[in-house]
C-alpha cells in the first residue's frame, strides 16, 4: 500500500475554521493508513517560547499573562469545534495540563522542550477528535513514540521499525510534528519550523510515496508573496535550491526537510490549505528543473566570525538555539549568521572563539544559477546604491549572493529588486491553439515579433494545437520549421493529456493563446488557469459564457495574478478594449456604445442598393468567403450579441447574453430548416429587407444592423442588437462596407462621440491584434 504524508503548518491551523478546512482537505485527500503531521496552531510555539522566557526570567506576572493567553486560544478552539462529552473531556484535559505547567513552574521543574511540545500535542489531539466527529477513523500519535535520537542523531533503523510497527491500523494517523525523544525518553525538539522535517522523516520511515506540505501560500515563490504581490509561483523547484533557501532561513521549508528524501523517490510538494485546488510547487530531484531566481529576506541577524569552527558544530549550535544558522567561509574564516536574540547563547557556547563582525543586520540573499549570479549581484549593488541602502557586508557563493544592510528591506524596495532582478529575462512558454486560418498568419508574424520580445523575455512557443493533434515540445519549437516538425511529431491528444502537459511545464510564465472558435476548448480555461496559465483569446465563448462560470474564472485569475487579454474577440485588431479601459482608467464614465461589430453585416448593409435583391448580396458574400459557411449564422445577429456582451462586461456590467435583446436580420422562422430550405424561401428575406430599407429611406435614414448599449444616469442598462435606422451623415450611416465601427459616448465624449472605425475582420489584422495582446501581456508581467 502506498501511503502519503500530509503536513499542516501552524498557519493552516490558526483558528477553528481552519481546523474545519483542514479536516475537509483530509477527507478529500487522505485514505486510511496515511499520516497527517501537524504543527502547533498559529503562533502557539512563539507563545510557549514567551512562557518559557518569562519562567526563566522569573517574571511571574508575565508567566501568568502568557498562560492565560494560551488557555484562551486553546479553549476557543475546543469551544468552537466540539460540544457535549467530547468538549467536556478535552476541556478537562487542557485544564489539567495547564495546571501541571503552573505547578512545575512553581516547583522550578519546568523544562523547555516538554513545554514547547504542548503546541503540537494540542493540535494533533484536536484534529484527530474533530476527524472522529466527522466519522473519519483517525488517531493522534505523539511523535516522541516514533522518533528517537541518540547524541542528537536520529536512530533511523530503530525509528523505521517503530513506525512500521505502530502505524499499522486502518486509520488516518495525526502525528505531532516538531518533537522527538532521546534514549532516556526526554523530549527533544527538531528546531523551529521543524514539522516539515518530521513529515519527510516519517515519509522515509514508512516508505511513503509522497509528502504534501500544506501551508498558507500556494507554493514556493520567487520571493515572499506576502511582501511582493507579483512574486512568481514556481511550478518546480529543484531540491538543491529549496535546500539552499531553507538554509538561508526562508520559512517556506525547514532546513532539514530534504535530507530524509536523499536517494528516495518520495515526491515532495508545497501547496495551499487555503486554496487546495491550486497547483502546487513540486520540489524535484536535480536535473528535473532549471535553476530559478529567488530573493529571500533577513531580519535582526548578527554576523559573527568563529575561530576553529569544528565539523558538526553548526548543527549543535542550531539545535541549541532551535534555529537554522547559515554559515559560510571567506578567506578560510568561518562566518555565522545568527538570529540576534540568540547570539549571547552561541557566544557562551563558543567561549572566546567568536567575534561579532556586524550586529543587528537586515538584508536579503539572491539565489540564482551560478551563470547569472554575478551579473545579478552587480545590478543589486547598483540598486542599493541608487536607493542609498548601506550594504554593510556582501558575500557571493556559487549559487547565492548575500547583502547585509542597516535598514530593513521594505516591501517597496523588495518589489523593485524583484522587478529588476527576478522579472528580467523571465521565461514565458506559449501554447498556440488553432493554427488554421488566423493561427497560420499569427505564426508567420511570430518570427519577427518574438525576436522583438526576446530582448526582454526568454519566450518560447512550446505547443501548437489543432483540434485533435498537437506538437508539444517543452524546450521550444523551431518556428521557421514548424510544418516539418508537425509532419514528423504531431500526436493526438485529449483534454486531460493536454492539461497534464501544460501543468508539467517548468516555466515562470505560461500563456495559452486560443485562436480556435471552439466552445469545447474554451471550457478548458479553468484547467489552464489552475495550471497557472495566462490567457489570450480570439475565441469569444469564454468571454460570453454564463455569468457564474465567467465570474468564477475571473476570480480564479485574480487570485493567481493571471492575466486574460481578448482584444481580438471584438473588432479584430481595432483597439476597442484599450479605448474602453483607458477611458475608465482616466476617470471617464461611459454612457453608451453603439456600433456595427460584424464585418459581414457591415458589408451587407452598407453595400446594399435599392435595385438589388438582398439574398443575391448574401450569396455573393458567401461566395467571397465573407460569411460563415451558413450565412444565417451571421444574419442571426448572435455574433454581434456576444461581442456586445464582451464590451458590456468590460464596463463592469454583470450581464448575460440573454440580457441583450436580439432581432435577427431576417424573418425569425427562416433560421429553421436546412440551407436548401432557406434558399427556397429567399424571397421572404428579400421582401423583409426591402420593406425595412424603404422605411429607413422614407425617413431619410440608412438601414444598418447595430448593437447598442445604453447606461442611464440611474444605472439602468439597455442592450440590444438589431436593425437600426442611422441618421444621414452619421458615422454609422457613412460606414465603409465591411468595416466595424464603435461609437462611444461618455461624460467627456458626450456631444461629439469617440469613434473607432476600421477593418474588424481579416487574417492579418486579427493575427496582429493577437500579437498586440501578447506584447501587452508581457508588459504586464514586467
Ligand atoms: N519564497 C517564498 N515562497 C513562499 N512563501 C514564502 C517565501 N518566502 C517567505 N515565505 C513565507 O513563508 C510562509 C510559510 O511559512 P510558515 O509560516 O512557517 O508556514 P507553516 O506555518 O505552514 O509552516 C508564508 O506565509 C510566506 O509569508
Ligand atoms: N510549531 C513549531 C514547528 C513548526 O514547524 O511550525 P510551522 O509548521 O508552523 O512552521 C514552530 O513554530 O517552530
Amino acid at each position: 500500500m502506498t501511503r502519503v504524508v500530509h503536513k499542516f503548518g501552524g498557519s493552516s491551523l490558526s483558528s477553528a475554521s481552519r481546523y474545519q478546512a483542514v479536516a475537509q482537505i483530509i477527507l478529500g485527500h487522505c485514505k486510511s493508513g496515511d499520516c497527517v503531521v501537524v504543527s502547533a496552531a498559529g503562533k502557539t510555539t512563539n507563545t510557549l517560547v514567551k512562557l518559557w522566557q518569562s519562567y526563566q526570567q522569573q517574571d511571574q506576572q508575565a508567566f501568568s499573562d502568557v498562560l492565560i493567553q494560551l488557555e484562551k486560544h486553546q479553549s476557543e478552539l475546543v469551544d468552537e469545534l466540539f460540544s457535549g462529552d467530547v468538549h467536556r473531556a478535552l476541556k478537562a484535559q487542557l485544564d489539567a495540563e495547564l495546571v501541571a505547567i503552573t505547578q512545575l513552574a512553581q516547583q522550578s521543574e519546568l523544562q523547555e522542550s516538554p513545554l514547547l511540545a504542548h503546541g503540537e500535542l494540542w493540535s494533533a489531539r484536536l484534529l484527530a477528535h474533530y476527524l472522529n466527529e466527522l466519522k473519519v477513523a483517525a488517531r493522534s500519535i505523539d511523535a516522541r513514540q516514533l522518533f528517537t535520537l541518540h547524541d542528537a542523531q536520529l536512530l533511523h533503523q530503530q525509528n523505521k521499525a517503530t513506525c512500521y510497527a505502530q502505524l499499522q491500523d486502518a486509520v488516518v494517523y495525526v502525528v505531532t510534528g516538531f518533537i522527538a525523544q532521546d534514549c532516556d525518553k526526554n523530549t527533544v525538539t527538531l528546531g523551529r519550523n521543524g514539522s516539515d522535517y518530521s513529515a519527510t522523516l516519517l515519509a522515509s520511515y514508512i516508505d511513503a510515496s509522497a509528502v504534501s506540505i500544506w501551508t498558507d501560500t500556494q507554493g514556493v515563490y520567487s520571493t515572499d508573496p506576502r511582501k511582493v504581490s507579483n512574486a512568481l509561483k514556481y511550478p518546480k523547484v529543484c531540491r538543491a535550491q529549496a535546500n539552499l533557501l531553507a538554509r538561508l532561513g526562508n520559512p517556506v521549508l525547514h532546513a532539514k526537510t530534504l535530507s530524509p528524501l536523499k536517494g528516495s523517490n518520495i515526491k515532495l510538494q508545497v501547496r495551499s490549505s487555503y486554496e487546495p485546488e491550486a497547483s502546487p510547487t513540486e520540489i524535484v530531484k536535480e536535473g528535473y528543473s532549471k535553476a530559478k531566481r529567488f530573493i529571500t529576506t533577513f531580519e535582526n541577524l548578527d554576523l559573527v566570525r568563529v575561530e576553529n569552527l569544528a565539523k558538526g558544530e553548526v548543527r549543535t549550535l542550531s539545535q541549541l538555539i532551535q534555529h537554522s544558522i547559515h554559515h559560510f567561509i571567506v578567506n578560510g574564516e568561518a562566518y555565522l549568521l545568527l538570529p540576534a536574540t540568540f547570539t549571547h547563547i552561541v557566544a557562551q557556547q563558543l567561549a572566546g572563539r567568536i567575534n561579532i563582525v556586524e550586529s543587528n543586520l537586515q538584508g536579503c540573499a539572491l539565489v540564482a544559477s551560478s551563470s547569472e549570479l554575478s551579473g545579478l549581484k552587480q545590478q543589486a549593488e547598483q540598486l542599493f546604491h541608487d536607493r542609498e541602502v548601506v550594504v554593510r557586508f556582501a558575500h557571493q557563493d556559487s549559487d547565492y549572493a548575500l547583502f547585509l544592510t542597516d535598514q530593513a528591506l521594505d516591501s517597496d524596495l523588495l518589489a523593485v529588486l524583484h522587478d529588476k532582478l527576478i522579472n528580467k529575462g523571465r521565461e514565458i512558454a506559449v501554447i498556440i491553439a488553432g493554427i488554421g486560418n488566423v493561427g497560420d498568419v499569427f505564426l508567420q508574424q511570430c518570427e519577427q515579433q518574438i525576436t522583438r520580445l526576446q530582448s526582454q523575455f526568454d519566450l518560447k512557443v512550446v505547443g501548437l494545437l489543432r483540434s485533435k493533434e498537437m506538437v508539444f515540445s517543452p524546450s521550444g519549437i523551431e518556428l521557421s520549421a514548424w510544418q516539418t516538425q508537425w509532419k514528423n511529431e504531431a500526436q493526438s491528444y485529449n483534454s486531460k493529456s493536454l492539461v497534464e502537459h501544460i501543468s508539467e511545464l517548468d516555466y515562470e510564465h505560461k500563456v495559452v493563446i486560443d485562436i480556435t472558435a471552439s466552445e469545447a476548448f474554451s471550457l478548458l480555461y479553468p484547467d489552464f488557469v489552475a495550471s497557472d496559465c495566462h490567457l489570450i483569446s480570439a475565441n469569444k465563448y469564454a468571454g460570453t459564457a454564463d455569468r457564474g462560470w465567467y465570474q468564477s474564472l475571473r476570480e480564479q485569475q485574480r487570485e493567481r495574478n493571471l492575466h486574460w487579454r481578448y482584444n481580438t474577440s471584438v473588432g479584430a485588431g481595432l483597439p476597442i478594449n484599450f479605448a474602453l479601459a483607458d477611458l475608465q482608467n482616466s476617470g471617464d464614465v461611459i454612457t453608451s456604445i453603439e456600433g456595427v461589430f460584424s464585418g459581414t453585416l457591415s458589408w451587407l448593409c452598407s453595400s446594399f442598393t435599392a435595385d438589388q435583391k438582398f439574398s443575391d448580396l448574401v450569396l455573393a458574400a458567401q461566395e467571397m468567403g465573407y460569411t460563415e459557411p451558413d450565412p444565417r449564422e451571421d444574419l442571426s445577429g448572435r455574433d454581434m450579441q456576444r461581442k456586445l456582451l464582451i464590451l458590456a462586461r468590460d464596463l463592469g456590467l454583470e450581464l448575460d447574453v440573454d440580457d441583450i435583446a436580439l432581432e435577427p436580420l431576417m424573418p425569425v422562422h427562416l433560421a429553421e430548416g436546412s440551407w436548401d430550405d432557406f434558399l427556397a424561401k429567399r424571397d421572404e428575406l428579400d421582401t423583409f429587407y426591402a420593406v425595412k430599407y424603404q422605411q429607413a429611406d422614407d425617413e431619410g435614414k440608412s438601414l444598418r444592423y447595430t448593437g447598442q448599449l445604453i447606461i442611464s444616469d440611474s444605472g439602468t442598462v439597455t442592450a440590444k442588437v438589431g436593425i437600426a435606422f442611422a441618421e444621414a451623415g452619421s458615422a454609422i450611416a457613412n460606414l465603409t462596407p465591411g468595416d466595424n465601427i464603435f461609437v462611444i459616448k461618455s461624460v467627456w465624449y458626450e456631444q461629439n462621440p469617440l469613434v473607432i472605425q476600421g477593418p474588424g475582420a481579416g487574417k492579418e489584422v486579427t493575427a496582429a491584434g493577437i500579437h498586440s495582446d501578447l506584447y501587452w501581456l508581457t508588459q504586464q508581467l514586467k
